[in-house]
């Protein structure tokens, strides 16, 4: 295997030494080959099988190695600097031996091209082709120019002369054109090294998918297909490569597709049982069909998807959030999702950390979704918003019988609803002793015991975990196991308050009055810089969540559009004072005891969870969370 990635076929051995002396001075590594006409493609042929990338190839070499072996080759000829500098020596020559009036300068060699031509009539000299050598140069030729494939910078002004005296010039390939040619390899193996990572890609995804795909160029031909074609056509690749699209798929009329772009859809059988849809796509460049990817799904699968699919909607363990509703032009966040998007690609337990609103679940969701599991349940389980003895048994089920109260048939646990998909366990930090173990089993071995049974089941899920609280701090205190809490740390995502990105605000909250607009069939809002300026200066307690609260009462308060400062403070006010008319007269007591008479205070007022949630800006988890810590009066406390 050779080092050097880049080769140069030269036509002669004195070219290839120049050309080597060459590289050696600019310390370029550079393979450099001798080829005659001949043997030019062997050679290329060779050069690249040896690992070569890229050519630099002598010009009467170039065609045919482009339309011959398959590796990016630079064409090395005069270029159109040495021409000028070399025929400009040659009229100042001419002038100075007074031989310039009406010169004709015969053109021979096997580097001459046109521009040689051109350039000579821009200095007012006439040319003609000469068909032989120089020796048979006819009389009325002022001077022979010979365009060599010789490496030499056209510096050359004293000529040599044919036996009838007729003095001949040379134009030759110079050192910056060569060191050009160099740059332009070095180019093409940067733009080919990228080209072959994006081939290498493309191909791991079409390897990866479970549909059958072959590509069929603009002539019809199948250039590519993947395993799960080869298995679903039973013919391998060797057999189909190189084939005419309709010996593999007759019943396919590939025209409308590479005529008019059209995508269509077409039913096959395999004249057994199973049949194929298939999908015929265009590859358009500039709206041109350059070729077809023919899709090729089992009918079968695609009935089992159907069921699979509508019996996920109708479990309700779906997830609808994706990373594009994350909205965030903060750059600690942005790199915080493109975290998320590398954790979505393996199954380790993920732990989020975020304040109330911080959207916690929408990155769980969005992971999902993201992720290979996202045909599967996501299941959310808010582990404050239950006692201990229900949340286990909503985790982990239980079998007939377990305890007074059970469904007769016992009940699967969450964790299995889950299997295949996501499991979300929000408010992690709140969990029991007791359902902190056995949560620790299933992070360890991915199985589970119902209550109440002595099956050991196992389960495929992926772990989502998120917490508002440290749990670093909760371990100190010996209030949350450690050896659960380095399961549950493996892969870490940490969401800012909103306080500590102002920059989002006015981002969140044109986009959350275009939500409610839409909802409320009402015109979006306009904050004025004012207006802005309060919303960006609040230190949004509740966060995303606080924000949407404000911007939906704004909506539902306004009559017109614009938002001034005023309004938003009048609706900020609102929601530090909670309720209507209400001066809330705050109790005397700790801290503690505040929150827990404000929170039940607003329950007996609104009688909802939600309400009181939304007026107090903090999430129903939270109201559930600190209810659970108040749990005497939450057994005193009867909704209305
Ligand atoms: N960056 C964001 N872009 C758009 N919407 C957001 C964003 N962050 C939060 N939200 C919205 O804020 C609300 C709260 O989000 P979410 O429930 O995901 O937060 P959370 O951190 O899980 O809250 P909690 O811990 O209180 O349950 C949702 O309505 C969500 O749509």
């Amino acid at each position: 295997m050779l080092i050097n990635k880049i080769a140069l076929i030269a036509p002669n051995r004195d070219f290839a030494l120049q050309a080597s002396d060459l590289f050696n001075e600019w310390g370029e590594k550079i393979h450099v080959a001798v080829a005659s006409g001949e043997d030019v493609i062997a050679i290329a042929q060779q050069l690249s099988e040896r690992g070569i990338d890229a050519l630099i190839c002598y010009a009467a070499f170039a065609e045919t190695i482009k339309t011959t072996v398959n590796i990016p080759t630079v064409c090395l000829c005069p270029d159109i600097f040495d021409i000028l500098q070399s025929l400009q020596n040659i009229t100042v020559w001419l002038a100075k031996t007074g031989r310039l009036a009406d010169a004709v300068l015969g053109l021979t060699g096997e580097a001459i091209h046109g521009d040689i031509a051109a350039v000579a009539d821009i200095l007012g000299c006439k040319t003609k082709i000469l068909s032989g050598s120089r020796e048979t140069a006819p009389a009325e030729v002022t001077a022979v120019v010979i365009a060599t494939a010789r490496i030499a910078d056209n510096r050359e002004v004293e000529p040599e002369y044919t036996a009838a005296g007729i003095p001949c010039f040379s134009v030759t390939i110079g050192h910056e054109t060569v060191s050009k040619s160099v740059r332009q390899a070095q180019e093409l193996l940067r733009a080919g090294h990228v080209d072959r990572v994006r081939l290498e890609q493309f191909k791991a995804i079409m390897e990866f998918t479970g549909e059958g795909i072959v590509a069929v160029d603009s002539q019809r031909q199948i250039v590519y297909l993947n395993h799960t074609a080869e298995k679903l056509l039973k013919k391998s690749k060797d057999q189909m490569v190189g084939c005419l699209a309709v010996t593999v798929f007759p019943d396919i009329n590939l025209d409308d597709t590479l005529r008019y772009g059209q995508t269509r859809t077409v039913s096959l059988t395999d004249g057994g049982e199973q049949g194929f849809t298939c999908r015929i796509v265009p590859m358009l460049i500039s709206g041109q069909a350059v070729g077809a990817v023919i899709t090729i799904v089992e009918v079968s699968l695609l009935k089992e998807r159907d069921k699979a699919g509508k019996a996920l909607v109708e479990s309700g363990y779906t997830a609808n959030y994706t990373f594009d509703d994350y909205i965030t032009v903060n750059a600690f966040m942005q790199e915080m999702l493109e975290a998320a998007k590398s954790y979505a690609c393996v199954d380790s337990t993920i732990l989020i950390h975020g304040d109330t609103g911080t959207g916690k679940e929408i990155i769980a969701q969005s992971i999902h979704n993201y992720s290979q599991r996202s045909r599967s349940p996501f299941v959310a389980v808010n582990c404050a918003a239950l006692p201990e003895s229900l949340l286990e048994s909503e985790l982990f089920g239980y079998e007939c019988g377990a305890f007074t109260g059970a469904r007769k048939n016992g009940k699967k646990g969450l964790f299995e609803q889950a299997d295949k998909g996501t499991i979300f366990l929000d408010e992690i930090g709140e969990i029991s002793p007791g359902t902190q173990s056995r949560l620790l089993r299933v992070l360890q071995q991915r199985e589970i015991m119902r209550i109440g049974g002595d099956r050991v089941i196992a389960v495929d899920v992926s772990i989502i975990a998120a917490t508002h609280r440290d749990l670093t701090e909760l371990m100190e205190k010996g209030l949350f196991r450690r050896d659960l809490y380095h399961r549950l740390n493996i892969l870490q995502l940490r969401l800012l308050p909103l306080a500590d990105r102002p920059e989002d605000i006015p981002l969140l909250s044109h986009s959350i009055s275009k939500k409610y607009a839409a909802k409320l069939l009402k015109q979006p809002l306009h904050f004025n810089a004012g207006a802005m300026g309060v919303l960006t200066r609040y230190p949004w307690p509740g966060n995303v969540r606080e924000l949407e609260g404000v911007i939906e009462r704004l909506m539902i308060l306004k009559k017109d559009a614009v938002v001034t400062a005023e309004d938003v403070k009048k609706v900020l006010d609102r929601s530090c004072d909670c309720r209507g008319n209400g001066v809330r007269v705050v109790p005397q007591g700790t801290l503690a005891e505040i929150e827990h008479a404000v929170i039940m205070q607003v329950l007996k007022e609104t009688g909802s969870h939600e309400q009181t949630a939304k007026i107090l800006g903090i999430s129903t988890t939270t109201i559930w969370r600190k209810l659970r810590s108040f749990q005497n009066e939450i057994i005193d406390f009867k909704m209305q």
